[in-house]
């Protein structure tokens, strides 16, 4: 798969809603009443972190949830990108981004939000063709007002904000012109998960499927 090609598969589900909700699995049980929950409240497009002995397998029973697009977080090695990719993830998150990385996703054909947080990290994933990324840790790197002012030299790049993203502050991201979705983990908390409370997953999955794209 060539770079543009992940670039554009990479907006296509940046597009499917304004939030990817970023999840930490630690139970395998609630892996596909959690992804039933998130689809039900309009938010298809699901981040499942590599960060937990629970995460492929939760990949695997959330990609059977009709109208789930499941992709992998926290990708640091190829091996992450071929485990994940045999898992059933249909994209890639990480957290910044080497050629190592960049290139076995490439190989496996799975599209990757590569992450970047400074001018320099966005002008070399741009060179090497990537136009999508992922803007990390958002809050702490800068913000909504640093994305504005990285967008009047590099209005080419769209980006998707994530790390310290709550339901108040996204609309400030989600009015920029350079922002096509945020990730956040907000949208599914732990206590709500480990109480089975699916219907408050839904409903935070609701509120944050209707905020407002200034883009
Ligand atoms: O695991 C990854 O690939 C990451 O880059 C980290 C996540 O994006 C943040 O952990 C988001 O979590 P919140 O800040 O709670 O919304």
């Amino acid at each position: 798969m060539t770079p543009e090609a992940q670039s554009l598969k990479a907006a296509e589900i940046c597009r499917l809603a304004p939030v990817i909700p970023v999840l930490v699995i630690d139970d395998l049980a609630h892996a596909r009443p959690l992804a039933e929950a998130l689809v039900a409240g309009g938010l298809p497009a699901l981040e499942v972190t590599l960060r937990t002995p629970q995460a492929l397998a939760a990949i695997r029973a959330m990609a059977e949830v009709p109208g789930g697009v499941v992709g992998a977080g926290t990708l640091l090695t190829p091996a992450d990108v071929k485990a994940a990719k045999a898992a059933g993830a249909t994209f890639g998150v990480s957290p910044g981004a080497t050629e190592r990385l960049i290139a076995a996703c490439e190989d496996e054909g799975l599209p990757l939000l590569p992450g970047a947080a400074t001018a320099s990290e966005i002008m070399a994933l741009l060179e090497r063709g990537y136009t999508v990324q992922k803007f990390f840790p958002a809050e702490q790197a800068g913000g909504a007002a640093y994305l504005r002012s990285i967008g009047s030299p590099l209005p080419q790049v769209g980006f998707c904000p994530t790390g310290g993203i709550s339901l108040k502050i996204a609309p400030d991201y989600l009015a920029l012109k350079n922002i096509l979705c945020v990730g956040g983990s907000w949208v599914a908390p732990k206590e709500a998960m480990a109480r089975g409370e699916w219907e408050t997953v839904t409903r935070l999955a609701r509120e944050a499927a209707t905020l407002a794209r200034g883009a």
